[in-house]
C-alpha cells in the first residue's frame, strides 16, 4: 500500500475567493473514494488538482510521490487516468473507438502520426470489451450513444493502465438501462484485486458502484467529512451537508436517499 493522494492545506483561490479552502485528504493505493456534495462545492476543482491539472494557490499536493510545482505534470499525468466530460469535448467526432481508445497510450486526442504496435492494439481491443464496447471499435466517435461515450471516456483513461483513475461524473445523465450498465461495469472494474485507486465524483448516492471504499463530504470547498465509506455517508452527515433532511440507507449493496 503506498500514499497516491496527499493533500495539506490546500487552497485554490479564483476571482479572488477560495474555492478550496484548506483541504487536508489522502488517498492510499487501495483505496476507492466517492466525492459528494452540492453544486459548486469545489468537486470538479479538487479532482483537478488530484490529476495535476491545477496546482493549489497555497498548501502542497503531492500525487503519486510527486509533489505538484516541483516536478513536470506531463510526466505524472501519463500515470493518471481522468475521464471527464470537459475531455470527451477534445475527442474529434470523426475518431474510431478504436483510435479514441489507443491514442491515450500516448495521452494525445486524435490520431496523426504517432505509430502504435500491436500490442497497443491488442490492449485496446481487451479494454474495448472489458467496457462492453467491443462492437463498436470501428463506430466513429460521434455517432455514439450518451452511455457508449461516456464508457469510451472512461475506457481511453483505462488504456494506459494508470495508478491513480479519476471519474467526474461517470454516470450523469445516461438513461436508466445505460446508467445501470455503466455502474455495473465500473462496480466489477473496482472490485478487483488489481484495480487502481480511483476517486470518482457523483451528485447521487444511488450512483456509487460496488468496490467503493472511502467518501469525502465536500461543502463551500472545505471537508465536511472524510473516511469510510458508511461511516462518512450517513443520514446526519448528508444532512447536514446538503442543508436538508434526508435519510440514507443501504440495501443489496446500493445506497438510496429520501427526504425525511
Ligand atoms: N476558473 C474559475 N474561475 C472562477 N471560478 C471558478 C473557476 N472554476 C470553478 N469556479 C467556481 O468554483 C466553485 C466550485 O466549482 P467546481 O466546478 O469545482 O464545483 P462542483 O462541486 O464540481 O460543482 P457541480 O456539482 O455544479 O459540478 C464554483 O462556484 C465555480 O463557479
Amino acid at each position: 500500500m503506498s500514499r497516491v493522494i496527499d493533500l495539506n492545506n490546500v487552497t485554490v483561490i479564483r476571482d479572488g475567493r477560495p474555492i478550496l479552502n484548506n483541504v487536508d485528504w489522502q488517498v492510499e493505493s487501495d483505496q476507492r473514494w466517492v466525492i459528494v456534495g452540492p453544486n459548486g462545492a469545489g468537486k470538479t476543482t479538487l479532482l483537478r488538482v488530484a490529476a495535476a491539472q491545477i496546482h493549489p494557490s497555497s498548501g502542497s499536493a503531492t500525487i503519486l510521490g510527486q509533489r505538484l510545482g516541483e516536478i513536470n505534470v506531463f510526466e505524472l499525468r501519463t500515470r493518471i487516468g481522468f475521464a471527464s466530460s470537459a475531455l470527451a469535448a477534445h475527442i474529434p467526432n470523426s475518431e474510431t473507438v478504436l483510435n479514441a481508445v489507443m491514442t491515450a497510450s500516448y495521452a494525445v486526442t486524435g490520431r496523426w502520426n504517432e505509430k502504435y504496435d500491436d500490442i497497443d492494439e491488442r490492449r485496446a481491443r481487451r479494454v474495448l470489451a472489458e467496457w462492453h464496447l467491443e462492437n463498436y471499435a470501428d463506430r466513429a466517435f460521434g455517432t455514439l450513444s450518451d452511455g457508449e461515450k461516456k464508457r469510451t471516456q472512461i475506457a481511453r483513461a483505462v488504456m494506459p493502465d494508470p495508478e491513480l483513475l479519476l471519474l467526474d461524473e461517470p454516470v450523469a445523465s445516461l438513461d436508466l438501462a445505460a446508467r445501470e450498465q455503466t455502474i455495473s461495469i465500473i462496480g466489477a472494474y473496482a472490485s478487483a484485486p488489481a484495480a487502481p485507486a480511483m476517486v470518482m465524483v457523483t451528485h447521487h448516492l444511488e450512483e456509487i458502484p460496488a468496490g467503493f471504499t472511502h467518501a469525502l463530504l465536500i461543502r463551500d470547498g472545505q471537508v465536511f467529512a472524510a473516511g469510510e465509506i458508511h461511516h462518512t455517508l450517513t443520514s446526519d452527515k448528508i444532512s447536514e451537508s446538503f442543508g436538508f433532511g434526508l435519510n440514507v440507507d443501504f440495501t443489496e449493496g446500493r445506497f438510496r436517499v429520501r427526504a425525511r
